[in-house]
């Protein structure tokens, strides 16, 4: 269970001279589903980076817990991007992907096998364990990218539009499946997207970007106020 605290942190990559994020200022609460919202280039990318650890600030702080993790890094701060590497190893079954990134760090068998199936369980996978890749459909592999992550313990997942590559008629489900998940582990998540109407059918809380600064954050009762703010990106042609 975690928090994350970004204070006044800015961000510029090299090669630019206009920074890519300008003084945020944001807190995101234990459990919440925290959705950083806004137009490409608005900064959702390198804020989520800078949080995992890819990128960092040119100026402020990144606290997890209250923890500066300015010098942690990423693979010691428990922060896991969600669906990272969606693709899975067409030669293992489901247990053995779930598995394979613990094996590499050494943990011993009992306690990989002991994280498995607990998250399989909590994922509704036990069925399908011994499955293979082109035996599951296109939820059960997506649980499968997200038990890969979950059996690393994150103390917060990262998601960087995770509907942005699905067609259109799968995007509303899949992405009310993932805040299902999320709200069963309650784990703190971060989502980034240019959609208000994703944004505001799963957040706990919005927080507006534009331009790579913040332009506010909105609970619930104040998403209404929205529409005039951030108007929905023209959709993709098809
Ligand atoms: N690797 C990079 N090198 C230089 N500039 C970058 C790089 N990545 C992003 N930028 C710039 O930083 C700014 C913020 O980009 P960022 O990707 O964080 O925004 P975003 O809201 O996530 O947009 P998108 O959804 O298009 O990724 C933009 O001006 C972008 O052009």
């Amino acid at each position: 269970m975690s928090t994350v605290t970004l204070t006044d942190v800015s961000h510029r990559y090299p090669s630019t001279v206009t920074p890519s994020v300008t003084g945020v200022t944001l807190h995101v609460p234990d459990g919440e589903f925290f959705v950083l919202l806004g137009p490409s280039g608005s900064g959702k990318s390198t804020i989520l980076r800078m949080i995992h650890g890819m990128e960092r600030p040119s100026g402020g702080t990144v606290a997890i817990d209250g923890q500066d993790v300015g010098s942690t890094r990423p693979s010691d701060r428990d922060v896991m991007l969600a669906f990272e590497n969606y693709a899975l190893y067409p030669h293992m079954t489901v247990a053995e992907n779930m598995g394979f990134a613990l094996r590499l760090t050494g943990l011993d068998r009992d306690e990989i096998d002991r994280r498995v199936l607990g998250a399989a369980a909590q994922l509704g996978l036990t069925e399908v364990l011994d499955a293979r890749n082109d035996e599951l459909d296109g939820l059960q592999r997506q649980k499968v990218a997200l038990a890969r992550a979950l059996v690393r313990k994150p103390r917060v997942f990262v998601m960087d539009e995770p509907l942005a590559h699905l067609p259109q008629d799968v995007r509303d489900s899949t992405r009310d499946q993932i805040r299902a998940m999320q709200q069963d582990l309650g784990i703190t998540t971060l989502y980034a997207t240019s959609s208000l109407e994703d944004a505001r059918a799963v957040a706990d809380h919005i927080a507006v970007l534009d331009d790579g600064r913040l332009l506010g954050v909105f609970a619930p009762e104040q998403f209404s106020q929205l529409t005039t703010l951030v108007p929905e990106p023209e959709p993709e042609p098809s």
